[in-house]
């Protein structure tokens, strides 16, 4: 139940040994693949911008040193067939090219110029212009490159993503925009003082075979523009190496084999969500939120909403003394229930019913707090514990001792301060400013820190990360159609713990009630659009289950 329908999304790494493992077994040349990848990108220009398609226009390609470049030849020559003008520049020496690229750059040269130098005069201003300076394999901050790069893109001031093929110039990138890092969506930066955005930002990007991670998260949503994925024949070839201790050797003879557990998926719609004709209340589980006290009862409140709303067949909200008054006269669907402390929370929790935790929406930081998580972890009966908020900063000086007590039907739920609290050397190295490539990403640190918290974790944001410790590990993107900004709103992640909760009493495992949760939140939001407030979230299910057929 909630398990989805999921795409990958591969490393630069993996990417390279599923060519280099078709290219060892035959299946295809180097060339071939260039030569589809090129042809992928033009057919994806006249698919988004047809008007291009009709008659011929100029463009401008931008060549790199590597195989990008190559590609940018293969456009250039199959965009000059169709009868454009192209003008096409080099950055590097056309001898050093590799091979591939080099017989592209051969087969340009027949039909057409190449410059290296920047003109003082760029010549008039074309319908496209074609990134193919670096793709997955820039290493280094771009520098040198970037003067011819900003150059043209000056010159013409594609300034916004509304442009009008015919009026301004269509940026489209190559695999992926010039200087970001295909793995971590960062952009790798000089360690200078005006170091900045080295990048443009495309109004398309065009990769190949599967997204790279760097699409979905960091800066890769803003500045790839619209991402597509042009076919080139590697179906098939994503699954595990046939001989996963000797992977065939890559050019620079780093080569992982990819083995599924390796890969990253985006969270798709969840399957299963619907309850059974025969189902009664106790079939789909007995979720317990825990409250703060008086005047700190809401985000428990919403937390128990989004709980109920997801299917849970009951809900308890736990609160103390003070929080008692407030929360009945609140909650009608949702049960109250006094607990004031770890030992009636141990008592509470002697009822096998309750399969199901969400702590620390409100709960206040303290001691209290945390004698609560560390009873509700410790208590022999496997339930699943949602733990968010006030539950996680309240370890903030001892997280070893919340890792210590945590077990694999646990979800820990941070945000980015949260996460640096638990997580403080991960968080360092994530923030770190990059200045080689691939650079350490929201992956590598999300998978860390669910290793060394033992438990899954949802590292929140709008590049949701969510990992288990076996490495398991899902990208939750509310980005380009998924686009979700009204969900930064004050309550929303309660209602996440909630959603996630409610799930995990349906019987739904952590790592999928997770993703799934991630899922259904972004799509709430969605569904009810601008003017969004949390309340609003959990009253919006309904109808994303509806669409989901659940
Ligand atoms: N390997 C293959 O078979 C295929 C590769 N394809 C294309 O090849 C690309 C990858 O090619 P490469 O691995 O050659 O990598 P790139 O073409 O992305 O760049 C590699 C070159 O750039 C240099 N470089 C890296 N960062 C730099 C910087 N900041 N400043 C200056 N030079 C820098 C490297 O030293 C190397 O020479 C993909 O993104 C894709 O576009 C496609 O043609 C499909 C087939
Ligand atoms: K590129």
């Amino acid at each position: 139940m909630g398990q989805s329908l999921m795409v990958e999304l591969l490393t630069s790494a993996q990417m390279r040994a599923i060519e280099n493992a078709a290219i060892a077994n035959k299946t295809v040349t180097g060339l071939e693949l260039m030569e589809r990848a090129g042809r992928g990108v033009v057919d994806a220009i006249f698919a988004e911008w047809p008007e291009l398609q009709a008659a011929p226009h100029r463009a401008v390609v931008l060549c790199g040193p590597g195989n990008n470049g190559g590609d940018g030849f293969v456009i250039a020559r199959l965009l000059k067939d169709w009868g454009w003008e192209v003008e096409v520049f080099l950055y590097g020496d056309p001898a050093k090219l590799p091979p591939d690229a080099k017989t592209n750059y051969e087969r340009w040269c027949e039909m057409g110029g190449v410059r290296s130098e920047l003109p003082s005069d760029l010549g008039s201003k074309p319908a496209v212009v074609v990134d193919a300076m670096f793709g997955t394999g820039v290493t280094r901050p771009l520098t040198e490159p970037s003067d011819l790069y900003w150059a043209v893109y000056e010159r013409w001031a594609v300034s916004n993503r509304s442009v009008h093929p015919f009026s301004d110039p269509v940026w489209v990138a190559v695999d992926i925009p010039s200087g970001l890092c295909s793995d971590s969506g960062k952009e790798l930066e000089e360690d200078v003082l005006d170091g900045g955005a080295l990048h443009v930002p495309a109004h398309l990007t065009v990769s190949f075979h599967r997204a790279k991670i760097g699409h979905h998260i960091a800066n890769g949503p803003l500045v790839c523009g619209k991402t597509v994925v042009a076919d080139i024949g590697l179906e098939g070839c994503s699954g595990p190496l046939e001989d996963a201790k000797h992977p065939p050797e890559g050019a620079d003879g780093c080569c992982p084999a990819v083995s599924p557990s390796e890969i990253v998926h985006l969270a798709g719609a969840p399957r299963d969500l619907g309850k059974e004709v025969a189902d009664h209340k106790y079939s789909n589980g007995h979720a317990l939120v825990l409250s703060g006290g008086e005047g700190k009862s809401g985000a428990a409140r919403l937390a128990a909403r989004g709980a109920l709303r997801v299917g849970a067949g009951l809900v308890t909200v736990g609160a103390p003394p003070s929080g008692m008054a407030e929360c009945a006269a609140q909650l009608t669907a949702i049960m109250l229930k006094q607990i004031r402390d770890s030992k009636d929370l141990q008592d509470v929790l002697e009822d096998k019913r309750l399969n199901a935790l969400c702590m620390g929406p409100g709960m206040g930081v303290g001691r209290n707090t945390r004698e609560m998580v560390l009873a509700a972890l410790a208590s022999e009966y496997p339930r699943g514990v949602v733990l968010d908020a006030d539950a996680l900063t309240s370890f903030a000086d001892d997280p070893a001792e919340l890792f210590a007590a945590l077990h694999h039907t646990c979800v820990l739920t941070p945000h980015g301060g949260e996460f640096a609290r638990l997580f403080p050397d991960i968080a360092e190295a994530l923030n770190a400013t990059p200045t080689k490539g691939p650079a350490y990403s929201k992956v590598d640190a999300t998978r860390a820190a669910a290793k060394r918290a033992g438990c899954v974790v949802l590292f929140k944001g709008p590049d949701t990360v969510i990992a288990s410790p076996d490495g398991r590990c899902a990208l939750n993107s509310a980005a380009y159609g998924r686009a979700a900004p009204w969900l930064a709103t004050a309550g929303s992640g309660d209602v996440l713990a909630g959603i996630i909760t409610g799930l995990m009493a349906r019987g739904v495992s952590a790592q999928s009630a997770a993703e799934a949760g991630a899922w259904l939140h972004v799509e709430a939001a969605r569904k009810f659009g601008p003017g969004l407030i949390a309340e609003d979230l959990p009253e919006q299910i309904p109808a994303v289950f509806r669409d989901l057929g659940a």
